[in-house]
């Protein structure tokens, strides 16, 4: 998977990865209408208006960014339907080329562990046969039960060229409650950045890169330009740009000297992009994927800044 990330990233000399984090707020009505009068208004109808304004998303942007994050939450809170629109949705943006970054976050003790790697980022067996589910590339886990339960995550990764993001230093305004508490002199999220590098070697790609990524939060350039140090062969997923305040700046402590090892994620700031009081005027309802589209250009320029 890391290989091919990298690839990617260097096919579209962009470091973007769009976060499909869909609200039904953002969905334009004249889709709603389209759902509820098929569907009702259901959850199977939010599902359903979901996929189609991803669909739409997908189609304006997959030609400049390399990869996607759908955040399952979004989905699964409409049930089975939403399952359903998250793997359709994963299905359609592999047909465009698309790398995928399933944010699941999980992370649970280790027989448990196996069944969702299995179903992520393995294989299902049901009586001998084997299914792929959810056809994701990669999927965050959060490691904080400790190695028993990023095992058998890890294992899948080796078999079936699959990838993690490891959540190390998390962008959220309380994420130093625990990751900057200080032990033995480190901070918690230093020895986790230090675990994750380790477990890294066992599953090296080509370029240099694991295939065990970290999630490293664009709000904390201090604790980013640190741990860039301490996983020199580790990808960032860089959450944070955009929304939650994270700048162009904030991220030059992310990327190595070859100017890779980060990919930046930004999810409302694209694909809410038509909803900015400054977009209101300039597109209208259903040209909500261009206004994604320009400002998923608008932040290729952005980062280029400071990638070069
Ligand atoms: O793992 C993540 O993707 C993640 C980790 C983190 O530390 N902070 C964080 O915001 N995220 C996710 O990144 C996305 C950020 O969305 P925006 O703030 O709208 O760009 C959401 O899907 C979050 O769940």
């Amino acid at each position: 998977m890391i290989d091919l990330l990298i690839e990617k990233i260097q096919e579209k000399a962009n470091p973007t990865v769009v976060g499909l984090d869909p609200r039904l707020s953002y969905v334009p009505e004249y889709i709603k209408n389209e759902v509820y009068e098929e569907l009702g208004k259901t959850p199977a109808a939010a599902a359903e208006a979901f996929y189609r304004y991803n669909v739409a998303l997908i189609d304006a942007i997959h030609e400049i960014v390399p990869a996607i994050k759908p955040q399952v939450a979004m989905y699964e809170q409409f049930g089975g339907a939403g399952i359903d629109a998250y793997i359709k949705t994963i299905k359609y943006a592999k047909e465009k080329g698309l790398v995928i970054i399933g944010d699941i976050k999980r992370g649970d003790i280790s027989s448990t562990a196996e069944a969702y790697a299995d179903g992520h980022i393995g294989r299902v067996d049901v009586e001998g046969e084997k299914f792929e589910i959810y056809h994701e590339d990669s999927i965050t886990i959060n490691p904080y039960l400790g190695y028993d339960s990023v095992h058998p995550f890890i294992k899948h990764c080796q078999e079936y060229n699959r990838g993690l993001f490891v959540l190390v230093k998390t962008s959220n305004p309380n994420s130093g409650q625990i990751q900057n508490l200080d032990v033995a002199g480190k901070m918690v999220y230093e020895i986790m950045g230090e675990m994750v590098a380790e477990w890294g070697q066992q599953v090296m790609g080509t370029k240099g890169y694991s295939q065990i990524g970290a999630v490293v939060g664009a709000t904390y350039p201090e604790e980013a330009t640190k741990l860039r140090k301490i996983m020199p062969n580790t990808y960032f997923l860089v959450p944070g740009y955009g929304a939650q305040g994270g700048t162009a700046e904030d991220l030059k402590g992310c990327f190595n000297q070859d100017g890779l090892g980060a990919i930046i994620n930004s999810s409302r700031g694209i694909i809410a992009a038509h909803l900015k009081e400054e977009n209101k005027m300039k597109f209208s309802e259903k040209e909500f994927a261009l206004a994604a589209r320009k400002a998923a250009l608008a932040m290729k320029k952005d980062l280029q800044r400071v990638i070069g």
